[in-house]
């Protein structure tokens, strides 16, 4: 039996902008299998939340061209009865902020008794507050009984953020999506969190997309990781090849971006991520970013290229990428 979970081919999903569509996420491939955590990570604007959103076709006017496959089904085309039934049944997804996730006016039992409720109609209401309990408990919430009749405003983030995990495992589905499921919470409920999220994969045999930008939470976290840059997957391996190798002149900067024991020089990227209408449609996205790499070096139209199996990388220019630091003490020392 196959193990593959979701297969996402060239897909791309476009604004319109004025006169005209602009890529948030363009010509994405990538595969994920089932009990695997694939971790998306990239700087604010890269298109992973575009990602996010259209895997569960939750953008109201966008345009998405390519296929999404879950299961052998094509969610791209699924009309949207079958899609309703499949967002919160096979797919569900944990967003940042859980207050905003939640119904302020409406007890925390209530909410996950009503997801219960979308996709089990059947179910009785004994059965259902059982269920609610049930989850309650799954997902580490001390006195149930109690937090059930409670609402959102009552308590703490950490605890808000588990009862958004327990609306999206309600229906065991597949696929789960967290788009920077701890942001939110500080460090210690952040890596309680975490370790839920992990038990739950377990438990549910689910593939789950991570979204952050935090390289530590991906570290600890993920099997595979794929780096967005400007709406493209600039590379995807897996976690210990991209720690331990990466090629990709973006991987190298964020990776060296991150403080590590013994480092005396950080890097900073300069410049951001170019905005939707500004993002050049041809040649590397990264280009501008690394100006003192000789422009030759770029690849026309960069496409993803297998280094080694499982390990891809967009563009030529990673063979040619160095720091500008590395130029600079060069000369100093007289090296050129
Ligand atoms: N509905 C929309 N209409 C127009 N542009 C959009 C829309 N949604 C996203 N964008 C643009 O698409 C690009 C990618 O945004 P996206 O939110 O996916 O990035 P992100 O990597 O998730 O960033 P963050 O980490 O800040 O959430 C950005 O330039 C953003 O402004």
């Amino acid at each position: 039996m196959s193990n593959k979970l979701l297969e996402i081919k060239n897909l791309s999903t476009s604004f319109r902008i004025g006169d005209d569509y602009y890529a948030a996420v363009d010509d994405v491939t990538l595969t994920l299998n089932k009990n695997e955590v694939l971790g998306i990570v990239g700087e604010s604007g890269s298109g992973k939340s575009a990602l996010a959103f259209s895997i569960m076709r939750l953008h109201n006017r966008a345009k998405i061209e390519g296929s999404i496959l879950l299961n052998d089904q094509d969610i791209v085309d699924m009309s949207a009865a079958n899609l309703n039934k499949l967002r919160g049944d096979d797919m569900a997804m944990i967003f940042q902020d859980p207050l905003t996730a939640l119904n302020p006016l409406m007890e925390i039992g209530e909410q996950i008794s009503e997801a219960l409720l979308l996709h089990n109609p059947r179910m009785t209401q004994k059965q259902r507050k059982q269920r609610v309990i049930e989850l309650l408990n799954l997902v580490g919430i001390p006195r149930p009984e109690f937090v059930y009749e409670q609402f959102p405003h009552e308590l703490s983030g950490g605890m808000r953020q588990r009862v958004v995990i327990a609306i999206a495992i309600s229906n065991k589905p597949e696929l789960l999506i967290a788009d920077e499921p701890t942001t939110a919470l500080d460090v210690t409920i952040q890596a309680q969190i975490l370790d839920l999220i992990r038990k739950l994969k377990e438990e549910m045999n689910a593939g789950i997309i991570l979204i952050t930008h935090d390289l530590g939470v991906v570290a600890e976290m993920a099997d595979r990781v794929a780096v967005m840059y400007a709406g493209q997957i600039v590379e995807i391996a897996e976690v210990h090849t991209l720690f331990e190798n990466p090629l990709h002149p973006y991987t190298k900067s964020l990776l060296n971006s991150v403080p590590t024991e013994g480092q005396d020089k950080l890097h900073v990227i300069q410049g951001i991520v170019p905005s939707l209408k500004n993002l050049p449609r041809k040649g590397c996205r990264f280009a501008s970013r690394i100006p003192w790499i000789d422009a030759s070096v770029h690849e026309e139209n960069p496409v993803l290229h297998e280094v080694k199996p499982g390990h891809f990388v967009r563009c030529s220019c990673h063979t040619h990428f160095y720091f500008s630091e590395e130029s600079k003490e060069a000369e100093k020392n007289g090296i050129s």
